[in-house]
């Protein structure tokens, strides 16, 4: 599903991922993990091409990522940040159907699957609330929302617990691992929490240096480097 090849990426110069190789498998739940400024958020701006230029190959589903159109991307790759990136002045409803306006749908169907993605993720009744009325919980829960709309085949998650309690970064993470399961999608997700890697084990990269290592799923012994 995804296939990397030798990706290598430098900011001005500066080294930032060096020649990475990964293979992701259709419906895998897989943890990236790395010390802060290791090169997570790159690897994962990189497959949703928010950054374009890198030396190496990216496949994605066997379409060479460089070749596939942005809008092609963006509704294969969906992306969940710590932040949430919801629009205040819109309602729930709006903040989700703007992912299925802007691939040009009919409203009528954006809306009826918008409703849907949002009881998937436990927010029905929520439609017509605030972002700033919901907890950072059920912001979150928006945003996966939303990022479900066009079917993605990838969820990439950069840290979508990092602003969370423990107790709802675990139900995100739930919820996230239901949704991997129900829906097939491939998810990775970058987080720093090892406890919630141990709550819910997967395979876990580690990003050090730019580097890519393995870790045996649950452990965190490292495998290879
Ligand atoms: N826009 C940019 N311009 C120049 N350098 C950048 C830019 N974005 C990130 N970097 C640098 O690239 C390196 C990798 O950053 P990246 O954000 O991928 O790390 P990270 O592992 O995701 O860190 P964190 O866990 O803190 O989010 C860092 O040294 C960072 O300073």
């Amino acid at each position: 599903m995804i296939r990397i090849r030798g990706l290598s990426h430098s900011y001005a110069g500066r080294k930032t991922l060096s020649n990475l190789d990964l293979d992701i498998a259709p419906g895998e739940f897989v943890y990236l993990q790395g010390p802060s400024g290791s090169g997570k958020s790159t690897l994962l701006r990189i497959l949703n091409r928010q950054i374009d230029r890198f030396d190496g190959d990216i496949s994605i589903d066997g379409q060479p990522l460089k070749r596939m159109a942005r809008h092609e991307v963006r509704r294969k790759v969906a992306t969940i940040h710590q932040s949430y990136e919801l629009i205040e002045r819109k309602t729930v409803l709006e903040n989700v159907s703007l992912a299925g306006e802007v691939q040009g749908k009919p409203p009528a169907t954006v809306r009826t699957e918008s409703r849907a993605c949002l009881s998937k993720v436990g927010l029905a009744g929520k439609e017509e609330m605030f972002p700033q009325q919901l907890s950072g919980g059920e912001q979150q829960r928006v945003a996966i929302a939303r990022a479900l709309l066009n079917g993605p085949a990838v969820l990439l998650a950069d840290e979508p617990t990092g602003n969370l309690d423990p107790d709802n970064a675990e139900r995100i993470l739930q919820l996230l691992r239901d949704l991997n399961e129900s829906e097939g999608t491939t998810i990775l997700m970058v987080t720093h929490s090892s406890e919630l890697v141990r709550s819910f084990p997967a395979r876990t990269l580690f990003m050090k240096g730019g580097c890519l290592h393995a870790h045996e799923p649950d452990t965190g012994t490292l495998l290879h480097s």
